[in-house]
């Protein structure tokens, strides 16, 4: 059996939501389906999920939030009538997000978790009438019932071992199983949700729970491409890579999936095929274990994101101190931040930082105290910071690999702070300004993957 996720692009609207439809019908072997909020429907549009977000924003603030309110519901409304769905779907719905404004929370951050998580929760309740008016047998699983728990981090939680035994134990009910998405309950009964594109998160978790033989995940793009699209124009497909090739790719900025939720899928080895809702015969890319993995190419893909910072440190003799180190990380640990990577060098050492953790107080609360406990000869703290990662199985003992990487960086005037390479065998990483990290994505991707003939032609 399959277990099927939409994202948010696919369930934007009654269009969109005719497509799924005919997806879950196609094949029998789709018994579980995961939705997203409604997504956008243009370039323009608002993702149900950043309203929700604004609505929790305008009630905490005391703010009326009739408008929001309004809008929230007009997507919703525009599916059930394009399915002509019985007035009582609607009703259920518009009710349930009139009501959030009068429900009671322990604290603001539930709060917010609670409303994002409607977006899914009434996507699926709505899906799994769409799908019974048009003659499948659908069930809604609300995740408590389905038992998935998670820890109490209200908007970035993680999954808990228990959920895996309480989904072995669920019975599903025949036909198709609607969950929505990107949320599940603490142990205190409280609504908790991963991170922003958890949805897949979700996916991955009830493949492994339900023993899929196949997590297919859905969105608008025909597969995993080499770069982003939004960098490189027209990046080559991907037809078939390893998990950790797409762990690294995610983590380093490939927003077509979530970076966690390859770990559910690492841990049943549920092999995951990322398909078009909108090109459905389209094979997509398969993302599958290393083991027996032959790779085609020395790189998969090349990606960059610029919400780092660097904190460089320089004193004399920093080799001979013994737990330099263990201090200066104790400082981060203090404030709750984990660090993202380390290079070091004699004297020297970097700690780059992903800067979504960091607000303006407690980036100088951060620099007083690496001042004043460090005494470093030289401090810097720099935002003007990209990673770029280089990705591929088939980088690990490849001669002149790096080379190849450098030498149309070198060409196209890219300045490179730094590269890390050592600890994972099959990535490069490279630092860079912000402003030069598209520029590098670019050059790496036409030196691997465009012909040197074209390359020329421009
Ligand atoms: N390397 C990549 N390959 C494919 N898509 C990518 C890549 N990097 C970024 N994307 C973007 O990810 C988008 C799909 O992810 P997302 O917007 O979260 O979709 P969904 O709404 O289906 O969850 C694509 O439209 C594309 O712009
Ligand atoms: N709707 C949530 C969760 C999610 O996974 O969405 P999508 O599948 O559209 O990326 C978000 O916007 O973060």
């Amino acid at each position: 059996m399959r277990v099927v996720k939409f994202g948010g692009s696919s369930l934007a609207d009654g269009n969109q939501f005719e497509k799924v439809v005919a997806i879950m019908q196609a094949n029998a072997e789709r018994q579980v389906v995961v939705t997203s909020a409604p997504g956008k429907r243009d370039h323009g549009d608002t993702k149900v999920t950043d309203l929700l977000i604004t609505y929790a924003t305008q009630v905490q603030n005391r703010i009326d939030p009739a408008a929001t309110i309004a809008a929230i519901v007009a997507r919703y409304q525009e599916i059930a009538t394009h399915f002509e769905l019985a007035d009582t779907v609607m009703s259920h719905i518009e009710a349930e997000i009139v009501q959030l404004q009068h429900e009671a929370f322990n604290d603001s951050a539930h709060q917010m978790a609670a409303f994002k998580a409607h977006g899914e929760k009434l996507n699926g309740y709505l899906l799994t009438a769409v799908l019974n008016a048009c003659g499948s047998v659908a069930t809604y699983g609300e995740p408590k019932l389905i038992g998935l728990t998670v820890t109490d981090d209200p908007n970035d939680a993680e999954v808990l071992a228990a959920t895996y035994a309480h989904l072995n134990a669920y019975q599903r009910p025949a036909g198709i199983l609607v969950v929505p998405g990107f949320y599940g309950y603490t142990d205190h009964g409280a609504i908790a949700t991963f991170s922003r594109g958890g949805s897949d998160i979700t996916g991955a978790i009830l493949a492994r729970g339900f023993g899929a033989d196949l997590y297919e995940n859905f969105t608008d793009v025909d597969g995993v491409f080499a770069a982003d699209p939004r960098v490189v124009r027209h990046p080559a497909a991907i037809e078939k890579m390893t998990y950790r090739e797409m762990r690294e790719l995610s983590y380093g900025g490939f927003g077509v999936f979530h970076d966690e939720a390859i770990l559910p899928a690492i841990a049943g080895q549920i092999p995951i095929n990322l398909k078009n809702t909108n090109e459905p015969d389209h094979p997509g890319t398969m993302i599958v274990p290393e083991t027996g993995f032959t790779p085609q190419h020395a790189v998969t893909g090349i990606v960059s994101s610029d919400h780092f910072s660097a904190i460089y440190l320089h004193r004399y003799l920093l080799n001979k101190e013994v737990g330099f180190t263990l201090r200066l990380l104790q400082i981060f640990y203090d404030h709750g931040i984990n660090y993202e990577h380390m290079p070091s060098g004699i004297d020297d050492l970097t700690v780059i930082i992903d800067n979504r953790q960091l607000t303006p107080e407690l980036r100088t609360t951060l620099c007083q105290e690496i001042q004043e406990k460090m005494q470093p000869d030289v401090l810097q703290w720099i935002d003007d910071y990209a990673i770029t990662m280089v990705v591929g199985e088939g980088m690990a003992k490849r001669i002149g690999l790096i080379q190849r990487v450098l030498q149309p960086l070198v060409a196209a005037d890219v300045h490179v702070t730094m590269i890390n390479e050592g600890a994972s065998q099959i990535s490069l990483m490279l630092g860079t300004s912000k402003t030069q990290a598209n520029a590098a994505v670019r050059a790496i991707y036409n030196a691997f993957f465009i012909p040197v003939n074209q390359q020329l032609e421009g």
